[in-house]
């Protein structure tokens, strides 16, 4: 009997839902339902909007998808942690997308709500904490963890025994030695080296990187 395909719904209707809508429908074995939105009552998407965030858990009771996935951006990464551990707290799945053009290695972890864009390589004992967003082209090497709801935007390159915080934001193209640590809630910049640790949150440019001060 062929297997059903996953029903998954997604959160949030903009650029990034429409995005990984897009993944989906490329990929076998996965179906869009559809999209949550609190501002958006349709999109240019052949799937309807389903609702508002407030009405997740009725749809979801009501038999309208199986598995959620999160498209809300790097510009609310607070939003996102809050909107994932509601739902997840409140019994609803969350799917964890890989897609085909991806090679993770079998020993990789990966938690609810993960998702992996194509061109990513991931190797030896990877770790992703639960709603991490790969874009594409990130290589992730062996025995490093990425930390919840961190997103890693196009080609970031994560070193050895790495370990990334949550909710951080590494910008396009930044690269992480092996074994360094970073602490919740950092930040790079396009391009950004890190050849030390962070300790503290805050944003982070250049090479090697060092911390951009807050705005006067
Ligand atoms: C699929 C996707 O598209 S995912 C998104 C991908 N996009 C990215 O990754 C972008 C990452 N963002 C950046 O690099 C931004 O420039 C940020 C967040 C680091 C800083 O943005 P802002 O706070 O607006 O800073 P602003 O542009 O005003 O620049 C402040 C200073 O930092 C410098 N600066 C900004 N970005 C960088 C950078 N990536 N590397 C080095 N220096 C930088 C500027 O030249 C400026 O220096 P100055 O004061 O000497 O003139």
């Amino acid at each position: 009997m062929p297997h059903l395909p996953r029903r998954t719904a997604i959160l949030g209707a903009g650029a990034m839902g429409q995005q990984i809508a897009q993944h989906l429908r490329q990929t076998d074995g996965w179906l869009v339902a559809g999209f949550f939105d609190d501002w958006a009552t349709e999109t240019i998407s052949p799937e309807p909007v389903l609702g508002t965030m407030a009405e997740v858990e009725a749809a979801y009771a009501a038999g309208q998808f199986k598995e959620l996935l999160l498209g809300i951006g790097y510009q609310h990464m607070a939003y996102r942690q809050q909107v994932f551990n509601e739902l997840m707290a409140a019994g609803i799945p969350f799917a964890q997308f890989v897609h085909p053009a991806a090679y993770v290695d079998a020993s990789a972890v990966l938690q609810p709500g993960v998702f992996i864009s194509p061109g990513c390589v991931l190797d030896l004992n990877v770790q992703l904490e639960p709603n991490v967003f790969l874009y594409p082209g990130c290589i992730i090497a062996h025995d490093t963890r990425v930390g919840a709801h961190s997103m890693l935007a196009p080609g970031v390159r994560l070193a050895g025994r790495v370990r990334v915080g949550e909710r951080c934001f590494l910008g396009i193209g930044t690269t992480v030695m092996d074994g360094l640590t970073l602490a919740a809630e950092v930040r790079t910049g396009a391009g950004a080296v890190l050849v030390r640790s962070l300790d503290e949150p805050g944003t982070y440019v250049g090479v090697p990187a060092r911390p951009l001060p807050p705005p006067l």
